[in-house]
């Protein structure tokens, strides 16, 4: 069965006294043992869609379910749902691993021998095991993540969400919540997984959607979206400053401006627009670059701005 199915989810905010359409007729879905990247810029709508599919908001309009139930009609869903959404707040700082593992097992409905039994399995895999006395707030950072991931796992949920998971980790730490997160997958439970940090999306997801203003303007396997956008990148370096008119032309033909660079991720015939319009500008070079997420992200949300402009919305 289908681990998360959201269908034409949409919710509007007002804020003084304007409405926000912070997500429009968003629909996905993820299946058992599938990693789905959910991927967008500051104020994309990804938080908002995500305490949808959590039963945090309502939606507006349209539906979410979780193996088949609504967690907005149906509190069974909740068991069925797995969540580490800001850091790790899911803890309790002054209990320890052991006790924030049987203490949440038993929230979710476990008995309390089910709960600890489950909960040293989880410390053992996890390699806190030696940990499970210490209160969490003496544990370091790393260790409180894959806590905080172990607690929402506690009674095998079939959906996980997952924001940031690795955010501020070392390279250890980070490497060790990546494994982490791939095994659990293949153990058929489905995760969404929100990240800034598009090297991880790319490493661990098996697909990827990345919503803008509200929208999902792409959603593909990861390995297919980089196979289909490699070789089309350029990166152009130039010297001086560019003006905004020239800025937003350049904008329009779909390149992301960055400080005396820009990339874009297009045809030749752009490209050369692109030259015509940073001339006379010194260029320092113009390179072919091997696509990879953080690329095809900047070109999908440069080519979708680029279409906001001409459309004129
Ligand atoms: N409680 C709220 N009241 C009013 N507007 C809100 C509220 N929450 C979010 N918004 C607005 O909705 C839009 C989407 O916000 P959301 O937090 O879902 O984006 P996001 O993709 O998670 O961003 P980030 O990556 O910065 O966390 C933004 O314009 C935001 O300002």
């Amino acid at each position: 069965m289908t681990a998360l199915e959201a269908y034409k989810l949409r919710k509007t905010y007002r804020q003084g006294g304007k409405l926000v359409e912070a997500v429009r007729e968003l629909s996905l879905k993820i299946e058992p043992g599938e990693v789905l990247a959910f991927l967008g810029a500051n104020g994309a709508g990804k938080t908002t869609t995500i305490k949808m599919i959590a039963g945090l908001i309502r939606p507006d309009t349209g539906w979410v379910k979780i193996a088949g139930c609504d967690p907005h009609r149906n509190s069974k869903a909740l068991q069925m749902l797995g969540a580490v959404l800001e850091g790790n707040r899911n803890l309790y700082w002054r209990l320890t691993p052991e006790e924030n593992l049987e203490y949440f097992g038993v929230l979710r409905g476990m008995n309390r021998k089910a709960a600890h039994r489950r909960g040293l399995a989880l410390l053992d895999r996890f390699e806190l095991l030696h940990k499970r006395h210490t209160p969490v707030q003496a544990l370091s950072r790393g260790m409180q993540q894959k806590l905080a991931i172990a607690v929402a796992l506690i009674h095998q949920p079939r959906l996980l969400l997952l924001d940031e998971p690795t955010l501020g980790l070392d390279v250890e730490a980070s490497q060790n919540v990546k494994a982490l997160v791939r095994e659990i997958a293949q153990e058929g439970c489905a995760i969404l997984l929100t990240t800034h940090q598009l090297n991880i999306a790319e490493e661990i997801s098996d697909r990827v959607a990345i919503v803008q203003n509200g929208e999902i303007i792409a959603l593909e396997p990861t390995a297919r979206i980089v196979k289909q956008f490699s070789d089309c990148g350029y990166i152009i370096e130039f010297l001086g400053e560019l003006d905004d008119v020239r800025t937003r032309k350049i904008e329009a033909i779909g390149a992301v401006v960055e400080s005396q660079k820009m990339i874009y991720a297009g045809t030749p015939e752009g490209l050369y627009q692109i030259l015509n319009v940073l001339s006379p500008l010194p260029l320092v070079q113009v390179k072919q670059d091997r696509a990879d997420l953080t690329k095809i992200f900047l070109k999908l949300i440069g080519e979708s701005r680029a279409a906001t402009v001409t459309h004129g919305n």
